[in-house]
């Protein structure tokens, strides 16, 4: 390994698990079909990562644009029924399509389809990590992807980068490695003129005056520059570095990592709760707090209390996660609520030992909560 390279090049080098993100335009013609070549020059890459000794797990879009051309569309839809289905298709084209490929190294792959829920619920959340984790000891190759068939608008991770960027962290990988049709981060999108690559990113201030745009060049995919860019940062900040470039040049992002544009890690490794919480896709509502309860909450990492809470927003269900607002409405923390909103208005700003003995209980555990900056 050259000592030229940086830090954050030789830790994705040395990685021992890695997430590889491949994204629909780097596995699809225009026309949208599966490009079976490309499909096949990626296995081949993962394959010798394997041999080497690695452990990877594959996040890979695909499902939708691979559904186009069986179903007779002409083009990528833009309703969700159509979407779903093109996905209902597609998927099964995409993971056919892999499992006949690592059959040339004699790997089998294990098919995880995932939501958004399946990450933000603690249960869901240790059951696909289980699953990921066994399917790595068993020796398979995880290919992972959103659920779409069964994702609303409501619940969706949206692009695939968000998600290789939380199964990052599921799988405790030690890199992430985006793949798309752009073989660097640029200070401006490259299709639009002028724009100069960028080697290494080593936190927020060196993305300062870099355009990253939504949309990408094939149609194909979803979420374009700025949605690498946003899971790179979710990366980054757990402690996971990440190397971006295009899939034409797989080989060496997962070998010397010696191409594209390099993340450096800029936190450290969060437990697998509070990240999930910190970066659950949405929250379905909020609770004010007085400032005792934000005080208790964020300096003093206490429980929430009935008592500090001051006013009930949103319609949830015990479980799921909602935002931690203080009194002149600044987000300061997330947590997993502990009671439906419908039974809330009846505790807020009572004592414990007012309550009866059932309704005891905190609002938001300490353990379920994740102070924000
Ligand atoms: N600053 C930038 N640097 C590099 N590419 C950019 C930038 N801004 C926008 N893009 C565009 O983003 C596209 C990649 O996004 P997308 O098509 O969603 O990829 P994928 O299907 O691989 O997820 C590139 O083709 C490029 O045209
Ligand atoms: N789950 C969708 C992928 C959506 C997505 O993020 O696509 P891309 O921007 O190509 O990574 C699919 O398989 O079509």
């Amino acid at each position: 390994m050259s000592d030229q390279l940086s830090a954050t090049r030789k830790a994705v080098a040395a990685a021992q698990r890695v997430v590889v993100k491949v994204g629909s335009s780097s596995l699809t013609t225009t026309k949208g079909g599966l490009d079976a070549a490309r499909l096949a020059a990626l296995v081949d890459t993962v394959a010798r990562r394997v041999a080497a000794g690695g452990q990877v797990v594959l996040v890979s879009s695909g499902a939708i644009a691979a559904g186009i051309a069986p179903l007779g569309l002409r083009r990528r839809p833009k309703d969700l029924a159509t979407q779903q289905a093109a996905a209902s298709v597609g998927q099964q084209a995409l993971a056919h399509a892999y499992a006949e490929s690592f059959t040339r190294y004699d790997l089998t792959v294990g098919q995880v389809l995932l939501t958004a829920d399946d990450v933000v619920r603690r249960g869901h959340y240790r059951n696909a990590q289980r699953t990921l984790n066994r399917l790595l000891g068993l020796g398979a190759v995880p290919v992972v992807n959103e659920n779409d068939t069964v994702a609303t608008h409501e619940i969706r991770f949206g692009d695939n980068d968000r998600l290789a960027a939380l199964v990052s962290h599921l799988v405790g990988a030690d890199a992430l490695v985006l793949l798309s049709d752009v073989d660097a981060l640029y200070d401006g999108d490259p299709r639009r003129g002028d724009a100069s690559a960028i080697r290494e990113i080593n936190g927020d201030a060196d993305m300062e005056g870099v355009r990253a745009g939504r949309t990408g060049a094939s149609g194909l995919g979803t979420g374009g520059m700025a949605s690498k860019v946003e899971a790179a940062r979710v990366a980054c900040s757990s402690g996971i570095p990440v190397l971006l470039t295009s899939a034409a040049l797989a080989d060496r992002a997962l070998g010397p990592a010696d191409v594209g544009t390099a993340f450096a890690a800029t936190g450290s490794r969060l437990s697998a709760r509070r990240f999930w919480l910190a970066h659950a896709a949405g929250a379905n509502g909020r609770l004010w707090l007085d400032d005792g309860a934000v005080a208790a909450v964020v300096k003093r990492r206490r429980s929430l209390l009935a008592a500090g809470v001051t006013a009930v927003e949103g319609a949830f269900d015990g479980g799921d996660v909602v935002e931690l607002v203080n009194p002149v409405g600044k987000v300061v923390a997330r947590g997993v609520v502990a009671y439906d909103a419908t039974e809330l208005p009846d505790l807020i700003g009572r004592s414990t030992h007012e309550l009866p003995a059932e309704q005891r209980r905190e609002v938001v555990h300490a353990d379920d909560l994740v102070p924000l900056r």
